[in-house]
């Protein structure tokens, strides 16, 4: 008996011993498996976890999912990047050394530093989510597959030899300009005018295009040839071009990022801003609407790059030298082009935004529209759809807005205005080639982002009265209200890659924090709609599951 017992617990005790042994394996293993996983930025949630998050119905990711393009999984190292990268790098350095005093992270510090020197440096936890924001499946290039009358401009399909040495193709060089020597092969073409041919029927551009990049910096730091005021319009504004041809539209800096715009001022004479073009360029990209052309951020020196080159006589006799000796100038215009209100170089540098031209109206004429939303601009009359009980049965009966997308258009263009408090939008465009099967474009952005401490539900006034929104918006609008791609934190993220972030944030906090309100305020008008409509969603996304 007593044999049989002492049996028994030496077979117990190699049970033990053998599992012991395997759990220790399995440990081992385990230990392995976690060294060999690439290095993850630590705020980094598995993808699917955010699909998960953001779309209870997400697919499981498949193959095709993970060909996103490669410009979007790796970080950025273009040129343009000295603001962007670099202080990626800094910024990351000082976190983990500040995470490494606390003693949270020491591991992922000697990781990250036990990689190759060429991998990527990890992101900054924000340019993180945007960067997860844009490889969503929702960000997808808008519309159907491309057709060949969908591209705004078409390449001459084949230059023989001898017309590419003729006089037609060449251009003698002005004085400041470079000679422009144009053959088959798109990619020798200057940035602006690869954007110019990459315009759709759907998009002004591809976001993943590296050209966007080379864009941005051009419109940043090559050499400002000429300047001439452009006319039309109520504010100074400046048509300036570079020695390759490519030309922009600038707006300098008219108040301080923490101004706010007087409640007494009309919308019609607030002030144009330059951070809010920069703004809503960005805003426009991080809905994933790609309707408001290219901006960024420049430092202009006023004196070498706009009076010494200027041919424009009539801005040329509006500089002068203010008593502390910064070099003024307020141009030509019919609001706040006077001695008052000069705008200023500290004492010649001066802030704007360099908004890239779309190609010029006698090659891809555009059509105006007026919004059915329009403010009156009369100081005594209001507008139609201020006063009129089921305005939106009206518009929806008139063409274009009685077919196709172009209500739902209209309530994109007023969600993107209501989150950045736009008021002026009187009109927006579309290229005439399109029809009225086509996006719309959304130009001057220069009165928004003029308030942070108040909304103004009026700017909603298209999507509360309709009760329509495109089923996308509202997805991507629903991810941007989550921690994971918080919207305040990806436009942070994405304005900290303008260059003149390195002066000054182009958003002041308060703006950023009203972003998120106003969405949230968005969402839940559409919620509102959805408790007493059926038909709210306009489903531009069948296939998406
Ligand atoms: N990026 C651009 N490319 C080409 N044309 C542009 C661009 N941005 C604006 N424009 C054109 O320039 C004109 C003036 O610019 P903007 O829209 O900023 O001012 P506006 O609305 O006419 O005037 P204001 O705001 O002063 O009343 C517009 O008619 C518009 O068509
Ligand atoms: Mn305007």
């Amino acid at each position: 008996m007593r044999w049989c017992t002492r049996g028994r617990v030496r077979t117990l005790c190699l049970g033990l011993a053998c599992l012991s042994v395997l759990l220790h394996l399995l440990l081992v293993m385990l230990t392995l498996s976690v060294y060999q996983t690439p290095c993850e930025p630590h705020s980094q949630l598995p993808s699917e976890t955010i699909r998960a998050l953001a779309d209870p119905n997400a697919a499981p990711r498949t193959d095709s999912h993970r060909e996103a393009p490669s410009g979007l999984r790796q970080p950025r190292v273009s040129s343009m990047d000295v603001g962007g990268d670099h202080q990626v790098v800094a910024q990351t350095r000082e976190e983990s050394s500040a995470l490494k005093q606390s003693g949270i992270v020491e591991p992922l510090g000697e990781m990250a530093r036990a990689r190759p020197v060429s991998s990527p440096q990890p992101l900054k936890p924000n340019l993180t989510k945007l960067e997860a924001l844009f490889q969503h499946p929702l960000f997808k290039p808008p519309g159907p597959p491309l057709q060949e009358d969908d591209w705004l401009l078409l390449v001459k399909p084949k230059v023989k030899e001898n017309e590419l040495e003729s006089p037609h193709w060449l251009s003698a060089s002005e004085e400041g300009y470079d000679a422009v020597h144009l053959n088959n092969d798109i990619e020798t073409y200057p940035p602006w005018l690869r954007f110019h041919l990459g315009i759709t029927r759907w998009q002004l551009y591809d976001p993943n295009d590296p050209n966007l990049r080379q864009l941005e910096e051009q419109l940043t730091s090559h050499k400002i040839v000429s300047a001439v005021q452009k006319t039309g319009g109520t504010q100074l504004k400046l048509v300036m071009s570079f020695p390759n041809y490519g030309q922009s539209l600038f707006k300098p800096m008219k108040q301080d990022r923490d101004d706010e715009t007087n409640y007494n001022l009309y919308y019609f004479s607030d002030f144009e801003r330059h951070n809010a073009e920069i703004g809503a360029y960005h805003l426009d990209r991080i809905l994933g609407f790609r309707r408001v052309p290219p901006a960024v951020g420049r430092l202009v020196d006023v004196i070498t790059e706009i009076k010494d080159i200027t041919t424009d006589r009539k801005l040329a006799k509006t500089f002068f030298n203010s008593p502390v000796g910064n070099t003024c100038f307020y141009g030509q215009c019919s609001y706040y082009c006077s001695t008052e209100h000069a705008v200023c170089g500290r004492p010649r540098a001066l802030e704007a935004s360099m908004a890239t031209m779309l190609p010029d109206l006698s090659l891809a004429p555009r059509r105006s529209w007026r919004s059915p939303w329009r403010r009156s601009y009369s100081r005594s009359k209001r507008a139609q759809w201020e006063t009129e009980k089921d305005y939106c049965d009206t518009v929806k009966k008139t063409p274009p807005y009685n077919q196709g997308t172009r209500l739902v258009d209209v309530i994109d263009m007023a969600i993107l205005d209501f989150l950045m408090s736009n008021m002026d939008r009187h009109h927006y465009e579309t290229f005439e080639k399109f029809g009225n099967i086509t996006f719309l474009i959304h130009l001057d952005n220069g009165r928004a982002f003029g308030r942070f401490s108040k909304d103004e539900p009026s700017i909603l006034a298209p999507l509360e009265q309709c009760c329509r929104v495109r089923r996308s918006t509202l997805m991507k609008l629903q991810l941007l209200a989550l921690p994971q791609y918080r919207l305040s934190d990806v436009m942070r993220a994405s304005l900290s890659q303008d260059p003149l972030t390195a002066v000054a944030p182009l958003l002041s906090e308060p703006h950023l924090v009203a972003l998120d309100r106003r969405l949230a305020r968005v969402l839940k008008v559409v919620g509102h709609c959805q408790e007493q409509y059926s038909n709210v969603i306009y489903n531009d996304i069948p296939d998406y599951p």
